[in-house]
């Protein structure tokens, strides 16, 4: 683990606690980014993070490392610690021991890249071997900006998410596209299994993704 997620309470996405009494946050979830190496984790966090993309070189991520963030959904705190993994084979080892705490995991391939949406199956077959039951899994296609490159289809995405009954967005790291979303949906059912607000109606994560989500506004032809 390389430890960058310190830093200060602020840059660590808590605020300062409002009374010595009451925590920051209301509830607190660890979320798990997956995926090929070179798929885009490392940049999907830092721009959910800190509203940034690391363009130039690809430095692959040794190990694993996590930055938490709060968001608010429906006036409750989330405090989301999210762990961004190696793709790398090498680490896989490293990563499986952090399956097991993990209540949500964002799955992603590259839509510019086929193996890395072959490897999903492999990924979900990892998934439910070293995670829990329960886990909420997310199944991502990034790099939607680079419309020109695209390899998989968003309905090859959609089909593969349907039959593993997962909620399925595409995304850009780069642009920001549906980045906050895929983590808001993440804390909103986090915090609808927490129960806090027996009054809530129920909610269904599939569906609020659908309805919220920003589609790429090209290559409907594919
Ligand atoms: N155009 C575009 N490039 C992206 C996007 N996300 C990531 N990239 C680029 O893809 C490369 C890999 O991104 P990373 O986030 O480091 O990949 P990773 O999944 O963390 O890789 P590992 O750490 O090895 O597992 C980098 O050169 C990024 O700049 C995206 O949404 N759009
Ligand atoms: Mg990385």
């Amino acid at each position: 683990m390389t430890g960058t997620a310190g830093a200060t309470a602020t840059q660590d996405g808590e605020a300062p606690k409002r009374s010595p009494c009451s925590p920051s946050y209301d509830l607190t979830g660890k979320v798990m980014l997956l995926g090929d190496s070179g798929v885009g984790k490392t940049c999907f966090l830092i721009q959910f993070k800190d509203g940034a993309f690391l363009s130039g070189t690809f430095i692959a991520t040794v190990g694993i490392d996590f930055r938490n963030k709060v968001v608010t959904v429906d006036g409750m705190r989330v405090k989301l610690q999210i762990w961004d993994t190696a793709g790398q084979e090498r680490f896989r080892s490293v990563t499986h021991a952090y399956y097991r705490d993990a209540q949500a995991l964002l799955l992603l391939y590259d839509i510019t890249n086929k193996a890395s949406f072959d490897n999903i199956r492999a990924w979900l077959t990892e998934i439910h071997e070293y995670a829990q039951r329960d886990v909420v899994i997310m199944l991502l296609g990034n790099k939607a900006d680079m419309s020109s490159e695209r390899v998989i289809r968003s309905e090859d995405g959609e089909t593969l998410a349907r039959e593993y009954g997962v909620p399925f967005l595409e995304t850009s790291a780069k642009t920001g596209m549906n980045v906050e979303l895929a983590f808001l949906a993440i804390a909103k059912e986090l915090k609808y299994r927490a129960g806090q607000s027996a009054d809530e109606p129920s909610f269904q994560i599939r569906d609020y993704v659908e309805s919220q989500k920003k589609r790429s506004s090209c290559c409907s032809f594919m």
